[in-house]
């Protein structure tokens, strides 16, 4: 029928379509369409390099039979490494996991197998020595007899600066740079529940400046600060890594003392009291001055313990210090 071959749209011309009879005007379409598809793969892969660059996300495929491992170039940019000269595989891979990290992957890889998909975070140390953080997303895929695990690598390590900081700061004590009265308070509540199931001892001073008003008054309100900074600074320097100062308010401070009874507590109290009277502070004027405190010292103790009783127990102590002359550290008194 006259016209027939346009009822059907091929998209070739009506010469192609009729053929010149030797059968390549087929041949001659079916390669330009092979052309055709060839340029779109390529902008497709162009794109999707970009867009992974874009977002510095690269992913790869590791089979878990033969431990081949494919990166896309956006990984070897997060790792480091260059292209030319690295080959990955999984071994390759895990010498560059910050070894801590390493046993949380080995499970990510066992979960992915087991639930489908694994989602985590970890760091990798590059050549250079630099320490960043990625997040990775994983899909398992049984593949015939070998096991396929397809998944994504994203550099997070901004991300993770900020997210730290901002931890930092929500527990700092502005002026004084120690850990504030949030998580001081956070950090006991851990230990009682310490306490309460393996029974170390724990103790915590409550330690507060002396006629701290009169200070302020004499010397300036500037010159008190430059004491509540300096005595913080001693406090860093000369307490054990894991005791925790704060300063719970105005000139009001606590040690929480993790692994310490009360004999030692005391012990360390009288420490910072003795610091403290050793130091010499100067006012803006120049003038020299000289500061003291009372502290209150308790530890956690018997079976119905409480956050509260404990604080309240080193406060009354504290109180009977001030009352009693100031300048001394009083502690609990218990009948055993
Ligand atoms: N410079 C300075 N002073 C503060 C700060 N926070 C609280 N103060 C002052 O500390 C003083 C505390 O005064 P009081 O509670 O009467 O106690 P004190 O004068 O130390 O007397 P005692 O504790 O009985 O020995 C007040 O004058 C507050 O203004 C601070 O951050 N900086």
């Amino acid at each position: 029928m006259k016209g027939s071959h346009n009822l059907i749209d091929d998209g070739s011309s009506p010469e192609e379509a009729h053929g010149s009879g030797s059968g390549g005007g087929s041949c001659q379409r079916i390669r330009r369409e092979l052309e055709e598809a060839r340029e779109e793969i390529a902008h497709l892969k162009r794109t999707l390099h970009r867009v992974q660059q874009i977002a510095r996300l690269g992913y790869w495929r590791l089979s878990l039979k033969s431990n081949e491992l494919y990166w896309s170039a956006v990984i070897y940019d997060i790792f480091g490494v260059d292209p030319k000269t690295f080959t990955p595989s999984l071994q390759a891979f895990k010498a560059m996991v910050y070894p801590e990290d390493i046993e949380s992957i080995e499970s990510a890889i066992v979960r992915a197998q087991q639930q489908g998909q694994h989602d985590m975070e970890h760091r990798i140390i590059r050549p250079n020595g630099e320490i960043r953080w990625v997040h990775e997303l994983a899909d398992y895929m049984p593949e015939g007899d070998d096991q396929i695990l397809i998944g994504t690598v994203r550099d997070i390590t901004e991300q993770k600066r900020l997210e730290l900081r901002l931890r930092q700061l929500s527990r700092t004590d502005e002026l004084t740079g120690l850990f504030n009265r949030r998580y001081f308070m956070q950090r006991l509540l851990q230990e009682l529940a310490r306490y309460r199931r393996y029974g170390r001892p724990t103790s915590v001073v409550l330690f507060d400046f002396d006629h701290f008003k009169r200070i302020n008054d004499t010397h300036g309100h500037p010159a008190g600060d430059q004491v509540l900074v300096k005595v913080s600074k001693l406090l860093r320097e000369r307490l054990r890594t894991n005791d925790i100062p704060a300063r719970l308010g105005g000139e009001e401070f606590a040690l929480l003392l993790p692994e310490t009874d009360l004999e030692e507590a005391v012990g360390v109290a009288e420490k910072v009291r003795q610091l403290v009277l050793e130091q010499e502070f100067t006012s803006e004027e120049g003038h020299r001055f000289e500061a003291s405190i009372t502290c209150g010292v308790s530890a956690f103790h018997g079976t119905e313990e409480t956050v509260e009783a404990i604080l309240h127990r080193a406060d009354q102590n504290l109180y009977q210090g001030k009352r009693t002359g100031r300048n001394r550290v009083i502690a609990d008194e218990w009948d055993s």
